[in-house]
């Protein structure tokens, strides 16, 4: 049986493996100096099983180590040794091996032991010792090196035990032809590749899901024009076209001197007048002149050179400029139109107007622009237990919470919002609601009631006004929700824990959101991590827990959950600055390992 191994490294591993008395160190060490000679560098992870040393007793390192250093490194100007304690049980973990290796001093890594982990390998056979073959039951030999009379199947490639140049030419081919595995992110979003999969009875992938959802979504075509000003992370519906260069003149990134560089031999050089912003020179520079600028200002004519006023010495009218060696012609000029030149596209429709476009706009000149209308969102919870904060809390209910994160996670997307309160747990109520919420707004969201429970009647309404799929997601926390339309808008049904609101909301709800205010080229963002401590989950379903993710002391972004993880703690949202993605086909991610993250940056 093999043992799964995911490669850490960004070059390949290639193990030999052989049953004892094979041959293995032997051909080893003739292979790596015919692979050096062909320039590859090597590294080897050797598996030893006993207690080995590589230290001498007496020396200082071997003395530091036995005196209890967990780690001992000693190092000169030829080589370095980290030499670890870390006595375990089991067999060590390759994983954790290869992280050790510096890939960018080596082209490949080749692994003597490790037989039973599911890494690509040659296998070394020799028919004298009348052992069994191990590739019969291990899928990942590669290729056999083996003897002249020995049967190979004929799907692997067959080496010649004895012939070092020929096993030296598999294994450079391999290394040369080896390609990183593609990152997979756990959601692929993806919305036509996904949209006509067929459902399992078990429930559809978060991916189905989110094609499905985008699949139900027609952009709002309204517009209007809004006033700079007014405007908070809306979508522009046209191309805007640059009516002027930015910057207008060719101008100075300092307070200095402009020159013709061609004037450098001529210094000192003459100050012929000081140009100010807003200003210019009205001559033409000539040979052997400077003007004292000012940054902003115009370049005169005849200029192409600033230094910076730090670097130049005045006086009686003239600049002596000084590490002249290090001027560069065109250094501190900004030209025209380098930004944006006359008749660019400045930004496309279906951009989203931040604060840099807001700034870019208004620096074209533009005061008001075309906008697709807000989206328009009403929202109401349900079920007999949710109480309106700020009332009493009766006995065996809760305060809502999930009307007040709907809403503010819709407001940050720039929607105008409906707060339609809690309505009464009955059809009829209910029926009414979603009917008159239709007429107002583009999507109409509830939470609660979409799952098994016998007084989850939104499923009734609903069935009386519109047209809704209900799902189960394979995802955790969030697996119901309900989608549909009733009439032109959209609906959303999402699961009552308050956690799998905001979690299913992020996954479905925005980038249908997105999509319907008429936001192009928007993706989920996927940040890959380090796990600080192990994670688990199931494999069949996309786990989100919440994290803290940070900068470790290494500089790479690290993740920890935020602890108890129950679908109902809101708290963990509260403590959480991110979503740790486990992938459907991952059931746990090791300490160290790498597991993606979705920071909550653009939502809460
Ligand atoms: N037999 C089964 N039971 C449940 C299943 C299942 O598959 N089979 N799924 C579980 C999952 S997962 C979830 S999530 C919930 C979803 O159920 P509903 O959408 O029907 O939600 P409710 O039962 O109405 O409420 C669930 C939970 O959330 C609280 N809640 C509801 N609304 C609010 C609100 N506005 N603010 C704060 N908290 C709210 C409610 O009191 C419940 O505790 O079903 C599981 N059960
Ligand atoms: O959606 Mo539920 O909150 O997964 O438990």
């Amino acid at each position: 049986m093999t043992v799964v191994f995911s490669n850490p490294l960004p070059i390949p591993v290639l193990g030999f493996c052989a049953y004892s008395g094979t041959g293995k160190t032997t051909l080893l060490t003739q292979l790596i100096p015919e692979l050096n000679q062909r320039g590859i560098r090597l590294a080897v992870i050797k598996h030893a099983h006993h207690n080995f040393d590589v230290d001498i007793p007496g020396k200082d390192s071997f003395e530091m180590r036995k005196a209890g250093a967990k780690q001992v490194l000693v190092a000169s100007h030829v080589r370095w040794a980290l030499m670890t304690e870390d006595p375990v049980e089991d067999d060590p973990q390759l994983q954790h091996l290869l992280r050790q290796i510096e890939a960018d001093k080596v082209d490949i890594v080749l692994v003597e032991g490790f037989k039973k982990l599911a890494l690509p390998k040659i296998e070394l056979h020799r028919a004298a010792h009348n052992k069994p073959f191990i590739h019969v039951h291990d899928e990942n030999i590669v290729a056999i090196a083996c003897c002249e009379d020995t049967q190979v199947p004929d799907t692997l490639t067959r080496l010649d035990l004895n012939n070092v140049q020929q096993i030296a030419d598999f294994v450079q081919q391999y290394q040369q032809h080896w390609q990183a595995p593609q990152i997979k992110l756990p959601i692929c979003f993806d919305d036509e590749a996904l949209r006509d999969q067929p459902e399992s009875e078990y429930g559809i992938s978060v991916s189905q899901g989110i094609s499905k959802v985008l699949g139900q979504v027609n952009a709002i075509n309204q517009t209007e024009l809004v006033d700079l000003v007014d405007i908070d992370n809306r979508i522009l519906a046209h191309d805007i076209i640059s009516e002027i260069n930015v910057p207008q003149q060719t101008n100075s990134a300092m307070d200095g001197y402009a020159f013709a560089f061609d004037s450098l031999s001529t210094a000192p050089l003459k100050i012929v007048a000081e140009v100010l912003a807003g200003h210019n020179y009205p001559n033409i520079l000539q040979a052997g002149e400077a003007v004292r600028i000012m940054t902003g200002a115009t370049v005169p004519q005849g200029a192409d050179t600033i230094q910076a006023r730090e670097l130049a010495e005045e006086s009686d009218q003239t600049v002596t400029l000084l590490e002249t060696q290090n001027i560069v012609k065109g250094q501190h000029v900004r030209l025209a139109g380098e930004d944006i030149a006359q008749g660019e596209v400045a930004l496309s429709a279906g951009c989203r107007l931040g604060a840099a476009e807001l700034g870019l706009m208004a620096s074209l000149g533009f005061n008001r622009l075309p906008l697709f209308k807000r989206p328009v969102v009403a929202v109401f919870s349900t079920g007999d237990e949710v109480s309106q904060p700020g009332d009493e809390l009766k006995p065996n209910c809760i305060f809502d919470a999930n009307r007040y994160t709907i809403l503010a996670m819709a407001k940050k997307l720039g929607c105008q919002v409906i707060d339609l309160g809690i309505i009464d747990d009955n059809e009829q109520t209910l029926t009414d609601t979603l009917r008159d919420a239709a007429t107002k707004a583009d999507i109409v969201i509830s939470s609660g009631g979409v799952s098994v429970g016998n007084a989850d009647y939104i499923k009734m309404a609903l069935a009386n006004v519109g047209n809704t799929h209900f799902w189960r997601i394979n995802m955790r926390p969030g697996r119901p929700l309900a989608v549909g339309k009733i009439n032109q808008s959209l609906f959303f049904g999402l699961p009552g824990n308050p956690v799998a609101v905001m979690v299913s909301f992020m996954q479905f709800v925005q980038p249908a959101i997105r999509k319907l205010a008429g936001e192009i080229n928007w993706q989920p963002q996927f940040i890959p991590a380090i796990a600080d401590h192990a994670l688990r989950s199931k494999t069949g379903r996309t786990e989100f827990l919440r994290g803290v993710y940070s900068i470790g002391n290494d500089g790479k972004i690290h993740v920890q959950t935020t602890g108890a993880q129950g679908s109902g703690m809101l708290n963990s949202m509260v403590n959480a600055n991110c979503l740790i993605v486990i992938a459907d086909d991952t059931a746990t991610i090791p300490a160290g390992d790498s597991v993606f993250i979705q920071p909550f940056a653009d939502l809460l």
